[in-house]
């Protein structure tokens, strides 16, 4: 069995991990402060794998209180270099329906500076290459097994990542068609920027919940509506972690592992040992 694990994060809705096997509970501490919750561990069909419910047991997180930086930091600490994320989204685009998952390529930053979105700082200046800011070869894995197991699937689309918690104004809604957007969610952005630098792949499958507030001829978005087509689909978004974890090469082969080779800019000279200290999980080979 490989060493390294595939970390997923289970956003709205999928707060636990079925069909795992070997199951254990790990309370992970880092600098950065503590994770949404325990981290489970267990093996699925012979590979390692590491569950983390984004908004913590029972959701009692808003998307602006997640401790991201933890969580990502908490996944590297224990092996994990790809994790899928597995999210609840707005559509855009009359095409992408309730129910449709969508493997989005690009984002849009509509946060507000709240949430921490760098373990960098402090002491110690890094810039991320973010041109491509998912990993091409997971995503196209998510792709395939969300086609396995009988979704409806749009490869590729731009998620606004928007603050929350309240949902979009009209006004910003119909703008955000404008950016020709696909989706909107709160939470997948900082995850995928602090990934990169902990240079862990980042995938992403969305689940299509409603259609925020533009459509003249369905509802406007509600936590209800989202439960509800979240329930319906949670066997499904299953599965497609399922089909992933059986196909995903657990050797990499993409540029994720590697990214953060030339982003420090800093003086090696002038980072103290504290930093060094702090970012030792991180970016400990480039200190
Ligand atoms: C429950 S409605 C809004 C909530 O759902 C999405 O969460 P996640 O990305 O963790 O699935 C969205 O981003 C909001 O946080
Ligand atoms: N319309 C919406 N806006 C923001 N986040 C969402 N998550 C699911 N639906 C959403």
């Amino acid at each position: 069995m490989s060493t390294t694990s595939i970390g997923v994060i289970g956003g709205s809705g999928l707060y636990e991990m079925e069909g795992l096997e070997d199951v254990n509970h790990v309370t992970v501490t880092t600098p950065f402060g503590a994770p949404s919750d325990e981290f489970i561990t267990g093996v699925l069909n012979g590979v390692r794998m590491v569950f983390l419910p984004r908004h913590g047991r029972g959701h009692r997180l808003l998307p602006s209180e997640v401790n991201y930086r933890a969580n990502i930091h908490g996944m590297k600490q224990l092996g994990v270099e790809q994790i899928i994320s597995v999210s609840a989204v707005g559509s855009l685009k009359e095409a992408i329906a309730p129910g449709h998952i969508v493997i989005p390529d690009q984002f849009i930053d509509r946060t507000k500076g709240i949430r921490k979105d760098t373990f960098f700082g402090d002491g110690i200046v890094a810039h991320a290459g973010f041109a491509d800011p998912v990993c091409h070869l997971l995503s196209d894995v998510l792709y395939s097994a969300a086609i396995n197991a009988g979704a409806t699937v749009h490869k590729g689309g731009t998620y606004i990542c928007m603050e929350g918690p309240a949902f979009s104004t009209r006004a910003e809604s119909f703008s955000y068609l404008g950016l020709g957007a696909s989706v909107i969610g709160m939470t997948n952005l900082t995850e995928a920027k602090l990934a990169r630098e902990a240079e862990i792949c980042y995938g992403i499958i969305a689940l299509s919940t409603d259609y925020d507030c533009w459509h003249d001829s369905h509802e406007d978005v509600t936590v209800e509506a989202i439960i509800q087509i979240i329930h319906q689909n949670v066997a499904m978004a299953k599965n497609i972690i399922r089909q992933a974890v059986a196909s995903i090469a657990t050797e990499r082969s993409c540029s994720c592992g590697s990214n953060m080779q030339h982003a420090i800019i800093t003086d090696r000279a002038a980072i103290t040992d504290d930093v060094k200290q702090r970012l030792d999980v991180i970016a400990g080979r480039y200190l």
